[in-house]
């Protein structure tokens, strides 16, 4: 059964969605789903924008069928070639040999890398800025380099103020039906899923972000659709999103908060946490998120970070070393580029205690405009009452910090 929903007048969401798929990219959960976003054009020609992953081919076919209704496909734009987005590129040549794909240069490139057969169709390259018409609707196609491959670029639609954006402003989750994020409480049920997309993603690509936004900027009073390849579509208070993209951007905090990890094997670090947490929350500061390393998913923590000013790191020692699920945290906010924050570090061990050091020597080193304090708690196997007062420095000193 087809699947649709208008946009605009003549602009249709023909994409699918995924419930089956457990880890996107063979890496990241998703628990509520994906959906893989296209978009169908009835102009004077018919334009598709992107294609969907070949697991939702058929859905894309049957949903093209009922729009186009006997009509040819005349335009294929492609703005992102990853294969979640172009996997079914093959099968719409196939079905509409006489189609003319537009994209640009890096593009074409990765499609014959791909395998689809390009050459043996009608081909536009398309340079940044360059405008095509097809009809009342008059396009621009903006560049976006590694937002978040280097052959990204977005089209606007300057007749209707649509934005076709590729992966930025996405999300992960299906749709199941609430195609535009005023149909949901987006705060509430979409956003943690959105940082987690965009962070764990491309966030390293920090500057990449705020080129795009830069861009965008320009334009912005005629922007009135934002039409992402995943998750979904803008058409009211778009800047509440763009505004989250610009402190993503930049790598700073959404709130001014605590996010507490903690590596604990036998549970006394983590006993430890709940006690600090306690005492931050008797002298006001609730607003913590506590999470075990262990049994979190790395992209969930990465989510966090973005949204939290502060962080207290907990972790014992294991074999002179940080626990490995730290280090692996650690090592992925490197990668991810993370900076300016502050941190409280917690060590543990029972006999060679050095879990404090050496995540401070990763976060000063390794990392850009991390603030670790000065005041450290450092465990011999449990925390004892005696150590009560060292609990309430800690907590004074992140609270200052926060100031
Ligand atoms: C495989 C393994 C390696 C460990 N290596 C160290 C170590 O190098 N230095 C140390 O002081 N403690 C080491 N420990 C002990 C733990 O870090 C220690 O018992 C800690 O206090 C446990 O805290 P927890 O209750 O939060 O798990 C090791 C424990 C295990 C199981």
């Amino acid at each position: 059964m087809y699947c649709v929903r208008n946009v605009t007048e003549d602009l249709y969401w023909v994409g699918a969605n995924d419930h089956r798929l457990a880890l996107f990219e063979n890496a990241y959960p998703i628990p509520r789903g994906v959906s893989y976003n296209s978009y169908l054009l009835t102009d004077e020609k018919t334009v598709l924008f992107d294609t969907v992953d070949w697991s939702g081919c058929r859905q894309l076919l049957e949903n093209m069928a009922h729009v186009l209704d006997g009509r040819p496909l005349d335009y294929l734009v492609i703005n992102h070639l990853e294969p979640d987005h172009a996997g079914s590129i093959e099968e719409i040549l196939l079905r509409w040999p006489k189609v003319t794909i537009i994209s640009n240069e890096k593009a074409f490139m990765l499609m014959r890398q791909f395998g689809f057969d390009v050459d043996s169709h009608q081909i536009v390259e398309v340079k940044e800025g360059d405008t095509f018409s097809f009809g009342k609707h008059v396009v621009t196609f903006v560049f976006a380099p590694m937002v978040h491959w280097p052959e990204v670029m977005v089209t606007f639609d300057t007749t209707n103020g649509v934005l076709f954006s590729a992966d930025a402003f996405g999300s992960f989750g299906a749709l199941d039906g609430k195609l535009f994020a005023d149909e949901v409480n987006f705060d509430r049920d979409w956003l943690d899923d959105a940082r987690r997309y965009l962070t764990n993603i491309v966030g390293k690509y920090g500057p990449h972000i705020r080129l795009i936004l830069k861009k965008a900027g320009g334009i912005l009073d005629q922007i009135k659709f934002i039409c992402p390849l995943h998750g979904p579509v803008w058409r009211k208070d778009l800047l509440y999103f763009i505004q989250k993209y610009d402190l993503w951007g930049r790598y700073e905090p959404e709130q001014k908060g605590i996010l507490m990890v903690y590596a604990s094997m036998y549970g006394n670090t983590e006993s430890a946490m709940q006690a600090l947490a306690s005492k931050l929350c008797d002298k006001g500061m609730t607003n913590i998120a506590m999470y075990d390393v262990s049994s979190t998913d790395v992209s969930q923590l990465i989510s966090e970070v973005f949204k939290y000013s502060h962080m207290v790191l907990a972790s014992v020692t294991y074999n002179l070393g940080i626990y490995p699920a730290m280090h692996n945290f650690l090592i992925d906010m490197k990668a991810l580029n993370v900076q300016n924050r502050t941190i409280a570090l917690v060590e543990n061990g029972s006999w060679a205690i050095k879990s404090g050091d050496l995540i401070q020597k990763f976060l000063s080193e390794e990392m850009k405009n991390m603030t670790v304090l000065n005041e450290r708690i450092s465990i011999a196997s449990s925390l004892h009452a005696d150590k009560e007062s060292e609990l309430e420095s800690l907590a004074d000193a992140i609270l200052d910090s926060m100031q």
